[in-house]
Order: structure tokens, then C-alpha cells, then sequence
């Protein structure tokens, strides 16, 4: 089985910051220690209404991650137009609502086709890689196989939200339907939201998933435990989850 990485979130070291309107804790510093534990990639999500990660520390963290950014962004001009002076490694685009607490479904790609089509090709031109968060629907699906984009995050807050098992057993069944028919459409797959550690392993030990962005739970973890053996941990349930055990 291919090799499963994890992204790091890192919005809510600066949603710890901005509480207080200080300079620390910074997320700046928090990528360099996530990567130091083994994070593949840095996730950051710029809202436009700049709640957590605001345009400096992507600016820094630009030039500062050793390993890759992914920037999570909503399609408008303003985002379009950083992202393509920033040029991250990766954006991932998602939906959002300013009164939402935080990211509350997949992006409506096959409802938005020509804005999102013209979106990718911006930032592909640009020389991004382009990932589209949608829910795991093969409408969603077939819509970002039309974008051209060539990676789809499929957004797993319902099976983190699910009230029951069986509605747990549900969306995991939904998800891994929709990473195999997307993984043999060509598009390189990932996964996440509300991921945490008693959750994360079902989604793991899908074999076409790429990486899992997870942001919440291990920046709650490491208030008690440290940043570092937050991410040694859910690297090792992940890890775990591919070979089976
Ligand atoms: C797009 C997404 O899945 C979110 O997880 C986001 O990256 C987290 O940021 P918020 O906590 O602001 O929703
Ligand atoms: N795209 C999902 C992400 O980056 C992290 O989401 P969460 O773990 O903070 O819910």
C-alpha cells in the first residue's frame, strides 16, 4: 500500500494568538515544530475574515516551511490574487460562510463548474497544485475530474459527526466508495475534518487515501502533551491503520 502522509493545521495556534491580540503563540513557529515531528505538509486556512491565520503568517510561512503549504481558501479575487503571488505548493479550495463556526460541508463544485474551472486554471497556470474539498458524492466528484484539478480533499465532518455507529459505518462506507471510484478516475485523493484520535484510523486504512489534513485535535492534544508527541501519535494511528493493526 502507498505511503499516507499527514498534513498539519496549524489555524488554531493563531486562533490561540488572536484571542489575546498578542505575538505568541505563532504559528510560524509551530510549522517549524511540526515539521521537526514528522508533519508532511503544513495545512493553514486563510478565512477572508482573517479569524486564525492572517496574510503574515502565510507571507513568513512561505518562506519558512521546508516541506510543502497547503492554503486553504474560499474562490474569490482576493484569495485568487494571493495565492497566485504567494504561489504555496498546494490550494486547497473550500467553501465558506463567515457566520459559520468552522467549515460545515464540501464546496458545491458541480454547482459552481465555470467559476471553479476558471479558479484551477488560474492557480494551475500559476504552477499550483489544486485540490477541491468536496463531500463524498460522485456528482462532487465527477464535477472536480471536469475542473481539471488533480487532487480532491473529501471533507469527513459528517463521519466525524455522526451520532451513531451505524451512521459512522455509513459515511466511512460513503467516503471509501468515493475515494476508490475518484482514485480510478485519476485524481490523487486526501481527506479530512474533525479528524481526531479515536477517529482517524477507519479513514487511514483507505487504501487510496494520499494524506490527512488534521488540524483541531492535535493542536488540542498538544496543550497537554506537546506538539511534538500530538503529531508522533496520530502518525502512528495512521501509520498503524495501513498495516492493519
Ligand atoms: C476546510 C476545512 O476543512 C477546515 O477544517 C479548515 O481548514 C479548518 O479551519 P476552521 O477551523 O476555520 O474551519
Ligand atoms: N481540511 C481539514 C483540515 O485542514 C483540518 O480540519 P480539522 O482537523 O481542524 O477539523
Amino acid at each position: 500500500m502507498s505511503e499516507l502522509f499527514l498534513g498539519v493545521n496549524i489555524d488554531h495556534i493563531a486562533t490561540l494568538r488572536n484571542a489575546r491580540g498578542t505575538n505568541y503563540p505563532d504559528p510560524v513557529y509551530a510549522a517549524t515544530l511540526a515539521e521537526l515531528a514528522g508533519a508532511d505538509g503544513i495545512t493553514v486556512h486563510l478565512r477572508e475574515d482573517r479569524r486564525h491565520i492572517v496574510d503574515r503568517d502565510i507571507e513568513i510561512l512561505n518562506e519558512t516551511i521546508q516541506t510543502r503549504m497547503n492554503l486553504e481558501m474560499a474562490v474569490t479575487d482576493e484569495m485568487l490574487d494571493i495565492a497566485c503571488r504567494v504561489k504555496p505548493t498546494y490550494v486547497c479550495l473550500v467553501p465558506e460562510k463567515r457566520e459559520e463556526v468552522t467549515t460545515e460541508g464540501g464546496l458545491d463544485v458541480a454547482g459552481q463548474l465555470e467559476k471553479i474551472t476558471a479558479a484551477v486554471r488560474r492557480l494551475s497556470e500559476a504552477g499550483i497544485k489544486v485540490s477541491l474539498f468536496i463531500d463524498a458524492e460522485r456528482q462532487q466528484i465527477d464535477a472536480a475530474l471536469a475542473t481539471g484539478a488533480p487532487y480532491i480533499e473529501i471533507h469527513t465532518g459528517h463521519y466525524a459527526n455522526a451520532q451513531n455507529e451505524a451512521e459512522q459505518g455509513a459515511e466511512l462506507k460513503r467516503i471509501a466508495a468515493s475515494a476508490a471510484y475518484a482514485s480510478d478516475a485519476g485524481l490523487k485523493v486526501n481527506a479530512g475534518h474533525g479528524l481526531h484520535y479515536h477517529n482517524v484510523k477507519p479513514i487511514a486504512a483507505i487504501p487510496e487515501m494520499h494524506e490527512l489534513n488534521i488540524g483541531h485535535a492535535i493542536i488540542a492534544r498538544a496543550a497537554f502533551e506537546g506538539l511534538e508527541k500530538a503529531i508522533r501519535d496520530m502518525k502512528r494511528l495512521m501509520q498503524d491503520a495501513r498495516q492493519g493493526i
